[in-house]
């Protein structure tokens, strides 16, 4: 990938994945925020596909051909216990899948705005198609449940099981991501983790970077160390950014906020880092930027801080 394509603005407006209504809202939050002038001070040309189409839940039936556009099977995913509106979010993201993949195959970079965190399966699917892809998880939480583990049944805690074909995603050709290796993948901001998931990451080949490391060593030099496990033997780095990363009093307007998170400067610290590895190698394929829900918001704040941090990830500086 090339350090100056094409930004292409994909809108994932889904809310299947989280408990709370109104992330379905963060798409259009972030574009009002001044995503598009942000990117064009970072010197990208971003190009704005609008949003993909949701399914409404009632209009889910299996019979129903696809004339609406809306792939309203229940596919693979029909009558899986304890993951909320699963065939709704395969629907979506076998959808967004395509759109990530078609657009790396034009050369240009895909940027996916959420929507719930379930949106990061289609993008990190899309992304690993065709490439062996590392990610790089900025997230308060694991996201690493799968149907048999969630305490919630919430999809949104369970992409990265997803994508790495655990559980009851390991039949399911749309949720992993056949070229994503799950030693590839490094977590950077854990602070909340279920009992049973946190077995799941000691026990797993992921590097898990949580708020204490980023205490005691630096955010600077816990995302290079990210880097350094995602770029390790792949093609480039899928980033997810999950807003909860940041502390609630920088960022209010997500579904599920912890306290304890990062600051807003040792957030843009991090994406300032993506971005420095990236102007030197071209690392950086595809990324997602989920969890904004104005409802939860405080005048627009934490939109406004999802369009700044990914400004800085394409490179925009201070001086
Ligand atoms: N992307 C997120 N905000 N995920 C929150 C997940 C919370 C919890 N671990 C669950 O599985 O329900
Ligand atoms: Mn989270
Ligand atoms: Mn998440």
């Amino acid at each position: 990938m090339n350090t100056n394509a094409t930004v292409r603005i994909i809108g994932a407006p889904m809310d299947y994945g989280a408990n709370r209504r109104g992330v379905d809202m963060g798409p259009s939050a972030i574009r009002y925020a001044g995503l598009a002038d942000e990117l064009e001070r970072a010197s990208v040309a971003p190009v704005d596909d609008g949003d993909l189409s949701m399914p409404r839940a009632e209009e889910i039936d299996p019979d129903a051909d696809d004339a609406t556009g809306l792939e309203s099977t229940g596919g693979e995913s029909a009558g899986v216990e304890n993951a909320k509106f699963l065939p709704e979010i395969e629907s979506v993201n076998a959808r967004l899948a395509d759109r990530v993949a078609e657009t790396l195959a034009d050369g240009e970079f895909p940027l996916v705005l959420g929507g719930d965190h379930s949106v990061a399966i289609g993008s990190l699917h899309g992304s690993a198609r065709d490439a062996d892809v590392g990610a790089i998880w900025f997230d308060a939480h694991a996201d690493l449940n799968t149907p048999e583990t969630s305490p919630s049944g919430n999809v949104h805690g369970m992409p990265l099981g997803a994508a790495l074909g655990r559980g009851v995603f390991g039949d399911m050709d749309w949720a992993h991501s056949p070229r994503l290796r799950e030693e590839s993948v490094a977590y950077v901001g854990l602070r909340s983790i279920d009992e049973r998931e946190r077995e799941l990451v000691r026990e797993s080949e992921m590097t898990a970077f949580t708020m204490s490391d980023i205490d005691q060593r630096g955010m600077t030099a816990v995302v290079e160390d990210a880097l350094a496990v995602a770029t390790d033997g792949t093609d480039g780095i899928h980033v997810s950014l999950d807003l909860d990363m940041i502390d609630p009093k920088a960022a209010p307007g997500v579904g599920t906020p912890v306290r304890g998170g990062v600051t807003y400067r040792e957030a843009h610290a991090a994406l300032e880092a993506v971005s420095r590895r990236h102007d030197r190698d071209g690392i950086l394929r595809s990324m997602d930027v989920v969890e904004v829900n104005p409802i939860l918001d405080e005048a627009n704040e934490t939109a406004a801080l999802a369009a700044e941090l990914t400004a800085s990830a394409f490179g925009k500086r201070i001086l």
